[in-house]
């Protein structure tokens, strides 16, 4: 049981935290048939590739900033409803430019559900703008540059998610400068598809402080005491990482070995619905499939709250709330 702890989330793809009945109602609202990818009350997908489809096309019935706000809001409602304290949602203000919203009025319906959340339940939140490397360069360059003039204090954060075997991390160094001269927390996903190699570019290319999944680092014992003695958070998602396929099952998987090497690690959910989980199942997973005792589930918590993109005075009034 893990109801009595405090949570934090420092990955979750806000597109990929909707609830299929609303993308259901959504689909309805738009008269849009997405049959291949919901069905059964579940979203379909076979491999990392259709899961990247899947997701894209069941983003689309989200179409206003009030979809967008209400999106946020129920994501926020949940997660405050199992004691969680902060969260960190990955945003796309280029599929806000795609579905021809706006990337400006996609950022402002995510505020209002934010608000809205923090009001009801005094969540904290903030957002990571993410570029999408299957999108190429150009559009991920062009989300670091709205990122960094959006000027809006609930943007803390620059990511780079998608495709990873598209290209080297190299190709996506700009967009990083970009992001690291306007004073955005730096993450990037490395080592979820790709092997350690992606990992180590990570490193060498970014120069990140956490690394969203990273857990095939896992295949090279240097690699790992690097990522010890830089102290470089892993933002380790294990239910979705089993889903993909990523190691086989729970036992096989390295979150436990990480924390006894001294990487410092924190657990999300990273897609809950597509991969079959939640918050909540990731802290009952970090419990009964890893093993952890409540204070060594606290230290990933905290860490969380250590590592994540939000101003000192805040961090010190989360580290209060623990
Ligand atoms: N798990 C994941 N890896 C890479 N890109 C993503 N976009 C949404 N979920 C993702
Ligand atoms: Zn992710």
């Amino acid at each position: 049981m893990t109801s009595h702890l405090k949570k934090v989330e420092l990955h979750c793809h806000l597109e990929g935290a909707a609830p299929p009945a609303l993308t259901e109602a959504q689909a309805r609202k738009y008269k849009t048939d997405i049959s291949a990818y919901l069905r059964d009350g579940a979203y379909v997908w076979h491999d990392f590739a259709s899961f990247l489809e899947c997701y894209d096309k069941v983003s689309e019935v989200y179409q206003t900033d009030e979809d967008y706000g209400l999106l946020t809001e129920t994501y926020l409602q949940e997660l405050a409803g199992i004691g969680t304290i902060y969260s960190e949602l990955i945003v796309s203000p280029d599929h806000g430019e795609r579905i021809g919203l706006g990337a400006d009025a996609y950022i402002a319906g995510i505020c209002e559900g934010i608000r809205q959340a923090k009001a009801k339940n005094g969540i904290e939140a903030r957002l990571i703008v993410t570029g999408e490397r299957h999108f190429g360069p150009e559009r991920v360059i062009a989300a670091a540059k709205y990122a960094a003039k959006a000027n809006n204090p609930l943007i803390t954060g620059f990511n780079l998610a998608g495709e990873e075997r598209m290209g080297r991390v190299a190709d996506y160094a700009r967009a990083f400068d970009i992001a690291r001269d306007a004073g955005l927390g730096l993450t990037i996903h490395a080592g979820e598809v790709c092997g350690a190699f992606s990992v180590a570019d990570a490193l060498d290319v970014v120069r990140p402080s956490r690394i969203g999944h990273g857990v095939r680092a896992i295949e090279e014992a240097d690699l790992v005491r690097r990522l010890a003695d830089l102290g470089t958070v892993l933002e380790v998602c294990p239910g979705s990482n089993i889903a993909l396929n990523v190691f086989p099952d729970f036992a096989s998987h390295p979150l436990r070995k990480f924390k006894e090497t001294g990487v410092r690690v924190t657990i999300s959910s990273d897609d809950p619905p597509f991969f079959h989980t939640s918050l909540k199942r990731e802290y009952e997973l970090a419990a009964d499939a890893f093993g952890f005792s409540d204070s060594e589930i606290n230290e990933l918590t905290r860490t969380g709250i250590e590592a994540a993109f939000v101003d000192e005075a805040t961090r010190m009034a989360l580290l209060a709330r623990l």
